[in-house]
């Protein structure tokens, strides 16, 4: 094993020796790319950055969020995963523009969602998302057929006289394209479950959304009604183009997208990513591969049972190698 001791690849140490003989140019060089650097999640369409919620009932505070990082790039479909209470509902809600983070950072495709005013707030959830709730009749309006249904927030849009039969025609096409346009005329209690899911799918994108969000959105249904549900999502995304994030408790779901982020104690804690891959017969498989998350600080949460598996406490001895880093357990076991 070639190793660099923890002392000299502690970033104090060997800064400290680089010091030693650093130019005033060099200096002057690494302060400038500094402030060059591109700001966190400038690319990405979904920015969090360290995001805090804190709710506060009778003089007691919730952390809902303690700081949570993410990204999300334009045209990802990806999943969220997490116990009970670890803030998924919290990160949904700020995200749909529905409630305001107490610090921290987040973007959606250039809005700054702390910084918005109420009538920013409106168009921000008029334009430039789209959610579909567990609830399927927190989705619809029961009076109203699903292809009004559909129609319906591109008139509150509103646009100049001629356009209603545009309106009539986008609506149309996304029935279509979620496979329900047979079903354009009936009313909500006239449609199941999983019908009703995909006309909210359809009203949620109906003034093309930037991002789609969605709670828990198969979590009344049964699992080959969830699995139809989450067709049209993946539907949507290829035909176009829109990022969908989906919270679920839905093992299927959560397993058929590529990228999955879970989220404990308010903080995105691993990720697992997915892949297709051909082997030299040409065969293709799926392959997964779960990554802790690194937050901007450096701080890295190791799994619970990979300390306990060897013991690790209060400290661990860090090594520098040319293409990883060690984790050993520190000189503190018995303490
Ligand atoms: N409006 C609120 N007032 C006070 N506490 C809240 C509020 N909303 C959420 N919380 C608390 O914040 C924490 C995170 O809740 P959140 O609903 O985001 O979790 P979740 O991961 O969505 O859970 P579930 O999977 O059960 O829906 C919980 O401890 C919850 O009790």
């Amino acid at each position: 094993m070639t190793t660099t001791s923890t002392a000299s690849g502690a970033p104090g140490a060997s800064d400290s020796k680089a010091s030693a003989g650093t130019t005033l140019e060099e200096l002057e060089r690494r302060a400038t790319a500094h402030r060059e650097r591109p700001s966190y999640g400038h690319d990405a369409l979904i920015a969090c950055d360290r995001l805090v919620r804190i709710f506060t009932t009778d003089g007691v505070e919730v952390q809902a969020l303690q700081g949570l990082d993410l990204l999300v790039q334009k045209g990802e479909l990806m999943a969220l995963v997490g116990a009970s209470g670890s803030g998924k509902s919290t990160l949904m809600n700020i995200l749909a523009g529905l409630d305001i983070p107490t610090a921290g950072a987040a973007t959606v495709a250039g809005c700054d969602l702390l910084a918005m005013d109420g009538k920013a707030r409106l168009r921000y959830r008029r334009d430039v998302v789209g959610f579909v709730w567990q609830q399927t009749a927190r989705n619809l309006l029961p009076y109203l057929t699903a292809v009004q249904n559909v129609a319906l927030p591109m008139q509150l849009r509103g646009g100049k006289g001629g356009r209603s039969r545009d309106m009539g025609k986008r609506a149309d096409e996304l029935l279509s394209m979620l496979g329900i346009g047979d079903f354009r005329d009936r009313r909500p209690d006239q449609l199941s479950g999983g019908q009703q899911q995909r006309v909210a799918i359809a009203v949620a994108l109906a003034n093309d959304p930037s991002v789609l969000l969605a709670d828990e959105p198969t979590g009344e249904l049964d699992s080959a009604t969830g699995e139809q549900i989450f067709a049209a999502f993946r539907r949507a995304n290829e035909e176009l183009g829109t990022t969908i994030v989906i919270v679920t408790h839905d093992q299927k779901v959560a397993s058929e997208v590529r990228r999955t982020v879970a989220i404990r104690d308010g903080r995105t804690s691993s990720e697992v990513l997915r892949r297709t891959e051909i082997d030299a017969e040409g065969q293709e498989s799926l392959v997964a591969r779960e990554y802790a998350m690194l937050d901007r600080a450096g701080r890295l949460q190791l799994p619970a049972e990979y300390t306990e598996a060897l013991e690790m406490r209060h400290r661990v001895a860090l090594e520098l190698e040319s293409d990883h880093i060690g984790v050993w357990p520190g000189d503190d076991q018995e303490r």
